[in-house]
């Protein structure tokens, strides 16, 4: 086994992880695509979890081993609570989603289960579990965007979200989580398989849920 361990987890994660990154979603988002209802039910979704996720990226932060990852992660909580927030903000305005309406919709299947799997890693306070959740939710989204066509979308919601998730930092961010986990992973491998694992299933499911009424 000469594989990077990232690139193990990735493959024992099968068939979820290509299922997801090859998803109608994705397809549909990569040509512009989504039907803006679709669009709006996924986005509301998607920053339901904010807040659980800048608690697991705090979690990150804090039990990381080394001040260069801690720095890494500490400019992208900026990102994610800065540029990422502004995108939501301005993608429900234009989606015509106001707060009620995002107030009214529960929380999908997918939703509920990735809040409880951050908040769960995040309690472990142990730096390789914690970064098993965030590679994959940073990794698994930087595969599907960098199979995007050269010609984005016109629309601004579409092309976005894209980019947010395909551009020199991003890629250098997934970067830094997998030699990261790559380095402290091998040896709490089961407790990194568990979470990668869960992962990456609930990935698949939120684009499914982003299709059921
Ligand atoms: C469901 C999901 N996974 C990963 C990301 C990337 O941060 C996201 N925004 N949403």
């Amino acid at each position: 086994m000469a594989e990077r361990f990232t690139e193990q987890l990735r493959q024992a994660s099968e068939p979820h992880w290509s299922q997801a990154v090859t998803h109608r979603f994705v397809g549909e988002l990569h040509a512009g695509r989504v039907a803006p209802e679709v669009m709006g039910r996924y986005l509301i979704q998607d920053y339901r979890f904010l807040d659980s996720f800048l608690r697991l990226l705090g979690a990150a932060i804090a039990t990381a081993d080394r001040l260069e990852p801690r720095l890494r992660l500490g400019r992208f909580a900026g990102v994610v609570a800065g540029e990422e927030n502004t995108y939501f903000l301005r993608a429900f305005a234009a989606l015509g989603v106001d707060e009620r309406s995002r107030e009214g919709m529960p929380d999908a299947a997918s939703t509920a289960g990735f809040k409880a799997l951050m908040e769960e890693a995040a309690e472990t306070r142990c730096y390789a579990a914690i970064l098993s959740v965030l590679c994959v939710a940073e990794w698994l989204y930087l595969d599907w965007a960098m199979r995007a066509p050269a010609s984005l979308p016109e629309d601004f919601v579409q092309a976005e979200w894209i980019t947010l998730h395909d551009n020199p930092a991003f890629r250098d961010l997934v970067a830094t989580l997998r030699g990261e986990l790559d380095r402290v992973g091998p040896e709490q491998a089961a407790l990194c398989h568990d979470f990668f694992r869960r992962a990456v299933g609930l990935e698949k499911r939120f684009f499914d849920d982003a299709y059921a009424d």
